[in-house]
């Protein structure tokens, strides 16, 4: 069966976070240019595009990227839709059926246009981490660029997902993933002592 790929492209092009590193990528060698080989070098913040934050983003004493555990980020996902939403409420996620998977993203329609950094998207209730995690949820993802507001110091959308031990996967794209049950797959690269990872995330339909 074939994968809807929810990754956004790495883009140069593409707005970091205000103020973070951009993605730069540029070609050290080309074969059009006389090299044996083309050759690309990448610098990222760990936060540009779709991405897995670690604990120790928000947390000094938090799991890094290379610590985390691995099966977190594969197997049973919802997506569900609550694009329209100022905020995401118990009830909200009741009324559309969630949880019902260990994962659950939210598609919430908030960063339509690419090369335009939004400035609000919808945001959880404070009690919405734990009362998912009572639930068995251990991943909540996300199409928005944090699961905090962009102004926000204290984070604690973060820190209610870190106390309720939720993983957190942010700038997903979810435009191609109707609501419903699949299998997820979203890995972070193994980067010794970071606060987060880019990830190729895809979903599979569970029949
Ligand atoms: N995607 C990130 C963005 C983030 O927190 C951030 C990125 C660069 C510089 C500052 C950041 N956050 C808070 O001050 C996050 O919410 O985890
Ligand atoms: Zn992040
Ligand atoms: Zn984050």
């Amino acid at each position: 069966m074939s994968f809807i790929d929810i990754t956004r492209p790495l883009r140069s092009d593409t707005p970091p976070w205000p103020g973070d590193h951009p993605v730069v990528f540029t070609a050290a060698a080309r074969i059009a240019e006389g090299s044996a080989v083309n050759l690309g070098n990448l610098s990222l913040s760990v936060h540009n595009g779709t991405h897995a934050d670690a604990p120790y983003h928000y947390n000094e004493n938090g799991t890094t990227i290379d610590q985390v555990p691995l099966d977190a980020y594969v197997g049973p996902a919802q997506v569900v839709d609550v694009r329209g939403h100022a905020t995401i409420s118990v009830a909200l996620l009741e009324s559309l059926g969630a949880p019902t998977a260990p994962r659950l993203l939210l598609h919430t329609g908030a960063w339509s246009a690419p090369d335009q950094f939004p400035e609000t998207w919808p945001l959880l209730d404070l009690d919405v981490p734990a009362w998912l995690a009572e639930r068995g949820v251990r991943v909540i993802g996300l199409d928005a660029p944090s699961v905090d507001a962009l102004t926000s110091k204290d984070l604690p959308r973060h820190h209610a997902c870190d106390h309720a031990d939720v993983l957190i996967l942010e700038n997903l794209l979810l435009d191609a993933a109707s609501p419903g049950l699949y299998e997820l797959i979203a890995l972070p690269l193994r980067i010794a002592g970071a606060d987060g990872s880019p990830i190729r995330a895809v979903l599979r339909p569970l029949a």
